[in-house]
């Protein structure tokens, strides 16, 4: 069922098509039953062929990149963003007061509170008061709200590994006082397309490391989550990586349980109905190439012996699971198409 449509199809414009995570979304929504891909904004590639831009879109789509100025934005029946943080909220007001529906790839809409919004991303939210009304966009997490939203904060990719990880020990109570570590790799598509020194290859080849481990801007949003489901503050120590790979984020995080409980049943239990967790047999590792290119988190729940902690490996495609296949499990859901629509391919392996 199609609700809410200003047509037979759901007409969609991207903003920041030329970027990685708008790239995504276009592969994706080429081949969804019902989206119709309305129009494509770009400032750098404004007039140009889509297919001459990206070469390997010949032969699937016949369009050309607009400025924002002449694309026709408001025929939409939705909108996504996938531009740099702080610019969706400078658009987002008038297209909703156009009826046309959000769903932001961007950080814009993801945290509560403006200030900590100002803290985390060094200026003023341009709409504070959209803040409270964005449903933030994790299915597993918020179905219910994001069915009935007309603006979709689309999590950032640490926190869909990070959070979906942790989740169902949270709600289970199981997660004892100590702080949460949540130790995670990301593939360098992660930073976007953007040229930067530090995402040259012979920058990320042959290399491993660490960043912004005295705050990165995802802390916020992961524990803005956990006190939505466990009601109350969690401390959380979150160490993101960059690996020299493209794809893909791996998440190792810890937990202090105590007690004789059947984690793996609490985990299968939680995500049994869930079309996009898998959640592998005891004693599995699960790799970031098992869900290149698809929309799906792995997940394996390990306990070591004599630990007092559980280890909980959680593995995305950052691009897909944790960008542009999200935003499209959020529009299904906000137009009350199956939640798989679109969604249903196998892993790129190797
Ligand atoms: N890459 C990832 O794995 C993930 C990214 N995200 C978030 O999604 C968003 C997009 O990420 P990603 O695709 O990687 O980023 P990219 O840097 O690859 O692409 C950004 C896009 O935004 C456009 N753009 C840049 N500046 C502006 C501006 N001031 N106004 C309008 N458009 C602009 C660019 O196109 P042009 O210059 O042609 O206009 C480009 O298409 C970001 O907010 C990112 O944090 C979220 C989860 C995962
Ligand atoms: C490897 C790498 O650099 N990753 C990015 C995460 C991108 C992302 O999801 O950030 P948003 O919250 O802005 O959407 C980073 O750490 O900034």
């Amino acid at each position: 069922m199609l609700s809410r449509l200003k047509m037979d199809r759901i007409h969609v414009g991207i903003v920041g098509g030329t970027g990685y995570g708008g790239m995504e979304l276009v592969r994706l929504l080429l081949e969804h039953p019902a989206a119709k891909l309305h129009c494509l904004v770009s400032r750098s590639e404004a007039g140009q062929r889509v297919d001459d831009v990206f070469p390997h879109l010949r032969g699937r789509i016949d369009k050309r990149f607009q400025a924002v100025e002449d694309a026709d934005l408001t025929a939409c029946d939705v909108v996504f963003f996938a531009t740099p943080n702080g610019v969706a909220m400078h658009q987002v007001p008038a297209l909703l007061a156009n009826n046309v529906r959000i769903i932001d790839l961007a950080a814009d809409f993801r945290l509560r509170d403006p200030d900590v919004w100002a803290q985390w991303y060094g200026e003023p939210h341009a709409c504070p008061e959209l803040l409270s009304e964005a449903a933030y966009g994790l299915p597993e997490l918020n179905r219910e709200a994001i069915r009935n939203a007309r603006l979709v904060a689309n999590p950032g990719c640490y926190p869909t590994a990070v959070i979906l990880a942790f989740l169902p020990l949270l709600q289970a109570g199981l997660a004892g006082p100590g702080s949460l570590i949540a130790d995670a790799k990301s593939g360098a598509s992660g930073a976007g397309r953007g040229a930067a020194v530090d995402n040259l290859l012979t920058e990320l080849s042959e290399n491993f490391r660490a960043y912004r481990v005295a705050g990165h801007r995802h802390l916020p949003e992961i524990r803005q989550a956990f006190d939505g489901i466990a009601n109350c503050s969690r401390e959380l120590v979150f160490v993101p990586h960059v690996v020299p790979m493209i794809r893909g984020i791996h998440a190792t995080c810890y937990a202090e349980v105590s007690g004789e409980v059947d984690l793996q049943a609490v985990y299968e239990t939680t995500y049994r109905d869930e079309p996009f967790v898998d959640v592998l047999a005891p004693g599995s590792h699960p790799e970031t190439r098992s869900v290149r290119g698809v929309n799906l988190c792995r997940i394996a729940v390990h306990r070591p012996p004599e630990s007092g902690r559980v280890v909980v490996l959680s593995v995305i495609d950052n691009l897909v699971k944790g960008a542009a296949g999200q935003a499209v499990q959020n529009m299904n859901l906000m137009f009350g198409l199956p939640e798989t629509s679109g969604l249903n391919f196998s892993p790129i392996a190797p």
